[in-house]
């Protein structure tokens, strides 16, 4: 049945790749407006790719941080080199994560959750505004700190997940305290600003697979949305990533061997009182082969509210967010009220 999502009628994107099926279901096409662009965009906002080693080196060091001061207020949204995680641990995680989803649909269906709330869950997903639009895309999101509290949830199959995965959490872990640091202080704070927030904070892994579709100009990997925590990290397969701009175009994020995409998400633009924005996203997917990305999202201590930063307030920069905490993000999308529109925006103060 279409619009019945119970695990006993599931059929995930992986299953219709496998079945090798030449159209798409219904529930997948997207109204021709939300489609991607069946033309390469202009390119009207460049990307930057910041070196990370470069912070090494006392000469150059602050212009790496204005930098990702000018991306973070720009666009929201960059890449990094020379971020000391090393190739082998990126491609072991890969490595896990492609067995994962080759593993029979049985074994997947396990894990099948559609509760948010759930810490360890596979499956599809529905299209930001809860309808009845899938994305063509299969994942698996697990709660990724304290490590020791969730490792022995996450999948056992294929064997070695735990430990390959696990380090490359751990490592991403450290280079999201190293990020956030640096971003802290571009905006003038010091560095070590809201360290029990990040201490006492959570990192979710989603692990996506987006496989090959027989037409990718109808439907998306997934929708357009913000991420909800401070940043997210991305390691991606290919290109499919796009961003959208100041001037509301789509942006693909290029493919570049070894780096990882850093996206500020909604308590960021929260924090910096809105200096630096949330960055709104989509997947695209292709024609001749699955993607894969693992998205470390980050977010500041769950059950405390979060509002911009006192240094940021001032006559010229009246607080313009209200304070909030991740527990409300998630009754706020496990709730299906379309109506209510993306979650920053409710958090958005008026103008007097
Ligand atoms: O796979 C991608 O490129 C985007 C994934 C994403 O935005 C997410 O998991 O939040
Ligand atoms: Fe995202």
């Amino acid at each position: 049945m279409e619009g019945d999502h119970s695990a006993s009628s599931f059929t995930s994107a992986v299953s219709l790749d496998k079945l090798g099926v030449s159209s798409i279901p219904q529930r997948y096409v997207l109204p021709p407006s939300q489609r991607p662009s069946p033309h390469v965009p202009m390119i009207s906002t460049t990307l930057p790719i910041i070196d990370l080693s470069t912070l090494w080196d006392q000469s150059v060091i602050s212009r790496t941080i204005d930098e990702i001061g000018i991306a973070c207020k720009e666009i929201g949204c960059f890449q990094v080199i020379n971020h000391e995680i090393d190739q082998s641990v990126m491609d072991e995680a890969l490595e896990v994560a492609t067995e994962f989803f080759n593993l029979p649909n049985d074994e997947k269906m396990r894990l099948f959750s559609q509760d948010v709330h759930k810490p360890v869950r596979y499956g599809t997903s529905l299209n930001q505004a809860r309808d009845e639009v899938y994305c063509w895309r299969d994942f698996i999101k697990h709660y990724s700190y304290p490590i020791s509290d969730w490792i022995h949830m996450w999948p056992s199959n294929p064997s070695n997940y735990r430990e390959k995965m696990g380090k490359y959490v751990k490592a991403v872990q450290v280079l999201q305290n190293q990020l956030l640091e640096i971003i802290f202080e571009s905006l003038g704070l010091n560095r070590s600003y809201l360290h029990e927030e990040i201490n006492g904070g959570s990192q979710t892994l989603a692990v996506n697979c987006y496989p090959a579709c027989p037409q990718p100009g109808l439907t998306l990997g997934i929708h357009p949305h913000s991420d909800y925590g401070s940043i997210t990290v991305l390691l991606q397969t290919r290109s499919g990533l796009e961003i959208k701009d100041k001037n509301n175009n789509w942006v693909p994020v290029p493919f570049v061997e070894g780096a990882l995409v850093v996206q500020l998400g909604d308590q960021m633009e929260v924090m910096s009182n809105g200096q630096y924005k949330s960055v709104i996203h989509r997947a695209t997917v292709n024609g001749d082969d699955k993607r894969f990305s693992i998205v470390s999202l980050h977010s500041f201590a769950m059950d405390r509210k979060m509002g911009p930063a006192l240094e940021l307030v001032n006559d010229q920069h009246p607080k313009s967010y209200k304070e909030f905490c991740f527990r409300e993000f998630l009754d706020f999308i496990s709730g299906n009220d379309i109506t209510k529109g993306r979650f920053l925006d409710t958090l958005k103060m008026k103008k007097l």
